[in-house]
């Protein structure tokens, strides 16, 4: 399959065409990157690396980091964590407040805000140091020790965060969070602020494409169970109020961030991550969607 060509045709058509959609100003020091920054690069499980773009550029990469939060808790936890959070999809915005009453305070899934606050309040409860043991599990499975938390950015967001320390206290009062609501959230903050490029972030997801479930220095992370489930969730769950319609242009499982990173899995086949600012209305990256759908389809890639 010629990835390069591909990769690359699909590129200039998009980047020819408008950008449409808003960074997440919400964030003020998101707002500030250059929004017409695009990349992508991916990585075959037979590691041959293909890409272009801005690929070698660092970006925030926000929710995609409760992919590897999550796996982590899971790891540690094993079933234990779906006690605490489901497996559903929300079928509502990353940072609702109305399911949570309904739920009791168990979120709908670990990709929405309140899902991953509870599996920080887990990893704060293991973890003396969750922040040290979280990027030391990022460099684990990366082997790339550079790859870093954005301080700016999380204190940019901790300043004005007003919605999840909402989230926070309000699943607090229901007794699923077991932390201080302030240490759990400034976990929170940190491991969204994580930054890395499109080719740190294909490298850092392949290991739920390998065919065993290894990184790209050849280590096993998780089991054919565990990936099972991991997968299924961001294919159910990793776009919001839009993983139906992910499911239905794009057909594989990924997870989207509000920096405007996009990550994506062809089981035995790749990891592809995209880049680009601008957000829809669901808070996914324009572009990026843009770009997987006609690859997908270019290339024939989905899991149905
Ligand atoms: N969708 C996202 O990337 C949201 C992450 C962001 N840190 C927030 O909590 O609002």
């Amino acid at each position: 399959m010629p990835y390069q060509q591909i990769i690359n045709d699909i590129y200039h058509q998009i980047k020819s065409g408008g950008n449409i959609g808003l960074a997440a100003s919400y964030i003020p020091e998101l707002d500030r990157v250059d929004d017409e920054r695009f990349g992508v690069h991916l990585i075959t499980c037979d590691r041959q690396e293909f890409g272009t773009g801005d690929r070698y550029v660092k970006f925030s990469i926000q929710s995609i980091a409760k992919v590897l939060s999550l796996c982590l808790a899971y790891k540690l936890l094993g079933a234990k964590v779906w006690e605490r959070v489901g497996v559903e999809p929300s079928g509502s915005s990353f940072n609702s407040l109305i399911q949570l009453e309904y739920d009791n305070g168990i979120p709908r899934n670990p990709f929405i805000n309140g899902g991953a606050l509870v599996v920080a309040d887990m990893l704060v409860s293991a973890f003396k140091e969750p922040e040290k043991e979280f990027l030391q599990f990022i460099h684990d499975i990366n082997g790339n020790t550079a790859i870093n938390y954005n301080k700016s950015i999380a204190e940019s967001e901790k300043a004005v965060g007003y919605r999840n320390i909402a989230i926070c206290n309000f699943i607090k009062s229901y007794n699923n969070i077991y932390n201080s609501p302030q240490r759990v959230l400034d976990f929170y903050f940190t491991m969204c602020s994580l930054q890395m490029t499109c080719q740190e972030l294909a490298q850092s997801f392949l290991f739920f494409a390998d065919d065993n479930f290894r990184n790209v220095h050849g280590q096993q992370i998780v089991n054919l169970s565990q990936a099972k489930r991991m997968n299924a969730l961001m294919q159910t769950c990793g776009f919001y109020d839009e993983s139906g319609e992910f499911s239905f242009t794009v057909g594989l499982p990924g997870k989207s961030g509000v920096g405007g990173g996009i990550i994506t899995i062809f089981p035995d086949k790749y990891s592809i991550a995209v880049w680009s600012p601008k957000l829809n209305t669901k808070g996914n990256s324009y572009r990026g969607i843009k770009f997987l759908e006609l690859f997908t389809t270019r290339t024939e890639s989905s899991i149905f």
